[in-house]
């Protein structure tokens, strides 16, 4: 910072009372334009000062227009799709763009192919979402090898076998289909109450085929993800086709594809919009490979048709509460694992539990076992099945259609 100018000594007078009149002119004379000279010299700090101010005011007002400019400025999402020695290339999301670019080294060694990043005006990489920012992380589950096996399924012997048929089949045998004629149905829609096996039954057709399970819930797109739903059924498809064979499964799909009249939120523009989205993925799906979509609802009545016509959904498979054989299956393949005490006859607890669907047959037989942890036992006894009846049915009437399951 330069130092401000010192400031010029007041001129001073002094009149010696000995001094002649001629004398004391001139003294006054000589003090006259010393007194000029300085309010000169002032004058001139005092411009100067101003033009230094008007200087300073101007860079502050350009500092801020630069700072505001800094801070508003958008940056565009993309993904890094390969990373090369000299730039990255990242494909803008929305105009598919395509751009070799430059990343700083720091940047680049934290970043992968495939990652979703923010790039600028001049496309530069300015950052790398992490998968908390990222909305498509969150909105889908994605399993590359769910656990599920037919076999662990209880009592839905006709439904899977449909779903088999429907899903499995043209995803192994595609030769096959293409030889008959036929087109594989599109997508499936598993219909049912909660908690009877949908998600067990999408996930067991993924681990057959080696195929990656990739979940959205319909109802986080329109509550959680507001603003959102379109985009990322799009994204879902396109995730589904890098990592084909897939099976996409769109958990309670009524949120997003409820009739007009009985959906509080389907008048809502947005909502529609992630429908129509739906709609044209699923009609223009026919030559992208091996993905097949699977759909569940607990709503079927509230379903808008149009999901229904051929080459969308047009396969629909009810998965019903099960009967006292499926009961008793779905106790067998939850207690395979348990330590039974002899007294305990699941064909019994079958019958007793009429009305119970396999997300609270599961959470009985884990019940039972927590009666028996409570009582210092190791082996399950009829008494804890009895105890856990009692509190599984009391937990079901406090939350009405939201059993408790347990995974
Ligand atoms: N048929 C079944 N056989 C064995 N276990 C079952 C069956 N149905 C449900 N379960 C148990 O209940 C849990 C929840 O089931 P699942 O998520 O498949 O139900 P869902 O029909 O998809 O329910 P929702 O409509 O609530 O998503 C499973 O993880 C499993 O433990």
């Amino acid at each position: 910072m330069s130092r401000s100018p010192s400031l010029p000594d007041r001129p001073t007078l002094d009149l010696d009372p000995e001094m002649s009149p001629s004398e004391r002119l001139a003294a006054l004379e000589e003090h006259y334009a010393e007194v000029i000279r300085v309010n000169r010299e002032l004058k001139q700090q005092v411009s100067a000062a101003k033009q230094r101010q008007e200087e300073l005011t101007e860079q502050v007002d350009q500092l801020e227009r630069q700072n505001d400019t800094l801070k508003t400025s958008s940056l565009y999402i993309a993904t890094a799709e390969e990373l090369l020695d000299d730039g990255v290339i990242v494909k803008q999301h929305g105009n598919n763009q395509e751009v070799l670019t430059e990343v700083s080294p720091q940047l680049r060694s934290e970043m992968e192919a495939g990652d979703r990043v923010a790039i600028n005006d001049s496309f530069t990489v300015k950052t790398r979402l992490d998968s908390e920012k990222d909305a498509r992380a969150q909105a889908m589950e994605v399993d590359a090898s769910p656990e599920v096996v037919y076999d662990d399924i209880g009592g839905l012997e006709e439904q899977t076998r449909e779903v088999r048929e429907a899903v499995e089949e043209p995803l192994l045998n595609a030769e096959q289909f293409r030889e008959v004629g036929i087109d594989p149905p599109s997508g499936v829609l598993l219909h049912g109450p909660p908690g009877t096996g949908k998600t067990m039954l999408a996930k067991a057709v993924a681990n057959e085929t080696d195929a990656t399970f990739i979940k959205m819930a319909g109802s986080e797109l329109v509550q959680k993800f507001i603003g959102e739903g379109a985009k990322l059924v799009r994204d879902l498809f396109e995730l589904a086709a890098e990592r084909e064979p897939a099976i996409i499964f769109i958990d309670e799909i009524d949120a997003i594809a409820a009739k007009r009249t009985e959906s509080k939120t389907s008048g809502d523009a947005e909502v529609q919009r992630t429908m129509m989205q739906l709609l044209s993925e699923m009609d223009g799906f026919e030559d992208r490979g091996e993905i097949r979509i699977i759909a569940a609802t607990n709503r079927f009545d509230m379903l808008d048709r149009a999901i229904l016509r051929p080459g969308r959904f047009d396969r629909l498979i009810e998965v019903p509460e099960p009967g006292p054989e499926g009961r008793e299956q779905i106790l067998e393949i939850h207690t395979r694992e348990m330590n039974l005490a002899e007294s305990v006859d699941l064909d019994d607890w079958a019958g007793e539990t009429a009305g119970f669907t396999g997300a609270e047959l599961a959470s009985l037989t884990t019940e039972a076992g927590m009666f028996a942890i409570r009582d210092g036992r190791t082996a399950v006894r009829s008494e804890d099945f009895e105890d856990a009846i009692e509190k599984v049915e009391a937990e079901d009437e406090d939350s009405v259609g939201t059993p408790v399951a347990f995974n």
